[in-house]
Parts: structure tokens; sequence; C-alpha cells
């Protein structure tokens, strides 16, 4: 590739921290070495929020894509949604912030739908503001498909060479156990299986975890591994996928961290979330503050890339400069290697 890819990065929402990670993300001068980067959303938060970390970036407003410098040192913000920035203040859910965080997602995927862009990525979102400006969603995942009118998708949260791919995920735990369908367990398991080969992982072991204690005991313990789980994995197998399963779900992500597999496939949110996060989190015992927060949260069967931050909108640290960067940075960079991959593939 002749020229680096260019990223559409949104804020989330503007009352958390995602402008302040945004901004220090972009403080990084090796981030311009590896891709074109600019920022989509209020150009008067970008400024706040560069008031706030107290650097000399300076914000370079744009209407086209066109006319961004791509420069370190300054931020291309191609500007949207004009409100006084006195309305959002830090760490409040808002109307004006769901809205605001809304119009810049979905100009970032038009902008990435157009080709303009080659990846985008995205700060967290407040789900409540969102909910509350209109905007009935429950997270980026669900406003992406829309919008790009995808029907097969799924979360993939990963931490280095750990990744999980779930088979739902903003339900109840309830609805998620009526979720697990063979249909749907076959198609995620695909749905990893092209996520890895993107990646470049040829032939990708890929786990399937059961849902119950055990994988269920030979059905002493619930029945859906028999009904559902485990017709699915023998399809999958059939298609010539390398997948093992239903591996009990206490031990599969300790065998994935361990390298025995390229990616698991988790039954629901939290089970694949919190080992992710387990590993990802790491609070310093001493202080009772983040030492790391680190994984990237990527939309899997979409036509544009989306990837993310993995951590929400951390209200509690807005306005108070502490926020991590590093799960932006993650997020970036996996961005930038799917777009390269996806342009590779373009090009053969
Ligand atoms: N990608 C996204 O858009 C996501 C959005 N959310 C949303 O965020 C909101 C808040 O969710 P919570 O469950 O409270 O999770 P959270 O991730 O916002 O916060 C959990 C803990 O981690 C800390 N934390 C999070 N990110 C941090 C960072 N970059 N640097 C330092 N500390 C950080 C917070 O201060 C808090 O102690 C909800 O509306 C939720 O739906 C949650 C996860 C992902
Ligand atoms: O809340 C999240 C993960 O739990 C993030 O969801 P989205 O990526 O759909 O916004």
């Amino acid at each position: 590739m002749n020229q680096l890819p260019i990223l559409g990065i949104t804020m989330g929402d503007v009352s958390g921290i995602g402008p302040e990670i945004a901004v220090k993300a972009l403080n990084h001068k090796e981030v311009y070495e590896t891709c074109r980067p600019l920022v989509v959303g209020n150009s008067d938060i970008v400024k706040r929020a560069v008031e706030l970390i107290g650097n000399d970036l300076k914000v370079h407003v744009i209407e086209h894509v066109v006319d961004a410098e791509f420069r370190y040192g300054t931020i291309d913000v191609y500007h949207r949604t004009d409100f006084n920035i006195e309305d959002v203040p830090y760490g409040q859910v808002s109307t004006l912030g769901g809205k605001a965080a809304f119009e810049a997602i979905e100009k970032v995927i038009e902008l990435a739908m157009e080709d303009k862009i080659d990846a985008t990525i995205t700060g967290p979102l407040n789900k409540e503001a969102l909910n509350k400006a209109g905007y009935h969603y429950n997270g980026h995942t669900e406003i992406y498909a829309e919008l790009t009118d995808t029907k097969r998708y799924s979360m993939m949260l990963a931490h280095e060479n750990f990744r999980v791919v779930h088979v739902s995920t903003h339900v109840s735990l309830r609805k998620a156990c009526d979720l697990v369908k063979k249909e749907r367990v076959r198609e995620v398991i695909e749905i990893a299986q092209n996520a890895c080969l993107s990646l470049g992982i040829n032939n990708p072991k890929i786990a399937v975890a059961g849902l119950n204690p055990h994988s269920g005991e030979g059905g002493l313990f619930g029945d859906e591994e028999i009904n559902e789980i485990i017709p699915a994995i023998e399809d999958a197998r059939s298609r010539g996928i390398n997948v093992e399963g239903p591996v009990p779900p206490d031990t599969v992500f300790s065998k994935a961290i361990g390298g025995q597999y390229d990616i698991v496939v988790a039954m629901y949110h939290d089970q694949g979330h919190i080992p992710m996060k387990v590993v990802g989190f790491q609070m310093d015992q001493s202080t009772g503050s983040w030492k790391a927060v680190n994984g990237v949260n990527i939309t899997l069967g979409l036509p544009i890339i989306r990837s993310s931050v993995d951590h929400g909108t951390a209200f509690d640290q807005a306005g108070k400069g502490t926020a991590s960067e590093e799960s932006l940075l993650n997020a970036i960079s996996y961005g930038i290697d799917l777009a390269k991959a996806r342009l590779n593939k373009k090009k053969s």
C-alpha cells in the first residue's frame, strides 16, 4: 500500500472520557507514522479535551476528508453537531450527548461506506444517553448493523492473541440462553473463522464454549449443548473448519490464553467479556486506580471496518485528565491491520 490508511475516529459520548482519550491517542507521534487519522465530532469538544490535557495540539476543522492535513501536532476534525459545550458537562447523561454521539457514528459510517475513509474507530457510547436522545439501539454494534444493512454480525473482543466472539451480547441473561440456537452458533463459528483469516491466521483453531456448568455434564445440568451447540460444531467441522467443543466454559479461556485456540466462541456477553477484562483491566492494589485498561472491540461481518475501545464512558473519571488511552491505541492498531488486510484483498 502506497498510502497509510485513513481512520475516522469518533469520540463517543462527549460527557465521558472519549474526547480526552482521542486527544491523548493523537498526541502519540507514532500514530501518524502508521495511519492518517481524523476525528468525526464537535470541534469545540476536541478543543475542551486539548485544554484538559494541557498539550499544544491544534484543531483543524474540515468539511471534506480531502481537506485533512494528517500532520502530527494538528488534529483534523470533521465537525458534526453544533451545541454549546456548557450544555454537556462532564460526567452527566444528556440527550445532547446521546444525539452528538449518534450523529458522529452516522457520519463515520457514511464516510466508510463511501470509501472516503478506510476504517472507523469508535469511542465509548453511553447507552442511556443514546436512548434518551431517541436512538433506540443497544450499542454501536446494532447501529452499525442497521446502517450498513448487515444481517450476520457478531462482537469480537481481543487482547493481544486472546480473542472472543459472542453468540449474543446486549440481552438479559434469561434471553441469552434462549438465543443459543444451532443456526446462530454455526454462524458465529463461521464469522470467527473469517475474522481469523482476515487477521492472517491460517487454519485457525476455534473453541466453542459450553453454556452450562461443565458443558451440561451429559445433559445433567442443561441440554443446550446436546441439542444446539454440538450439532452446530459438527456442521462446521463437516465444512472443514478446525473447531473444538463444547469446551467447559470455566477453563476454555485459560486454554485460549495459553495458546491452545486462536479464538473462542462465547455463548453470551459476560461469558466472553469477563475473562477479557480480567486480563486487560488491571487495578493497582496500592492506589485502587487502574494501571492498565487494554483491549479492543471489533464488529465482525460488516462491509466496513469498526474497531473500538472495549471500555465504557467512565463518567467517574471524565474531566479529570486521568483516563487511559491504551484501549483506543489498541483499537487504532487493530483498525490499521484490518484496513491493510482489506486493501490487500481488494488488490489481489
Ligand atoms: N464501547 C462502548 O461504547 C462501551 C460503552 N459502555 C457504556 O459505558 C457506560 C459506563 O459503563 P461501565 O460499566 O461503568 O464501564 P466503564 O468501562 O465506563 O467503567 C468501568 C471502570 O473502568 C474505569 N475505566 C474505564 N475506561 C477507563 C480508561 N480508559 N481509563 C481509566 N479508567 C477507565 C472506570 O473509571 C470504571 O472504574 C455504560 O453506558 C455502558 O453501556 C461500556 C462498555 C463499552
Ligand atoms: O457495551 C459494549 C460491550 O459490552 C460495547 O457495545 P458496542 O460495541 O455495541 O457499543
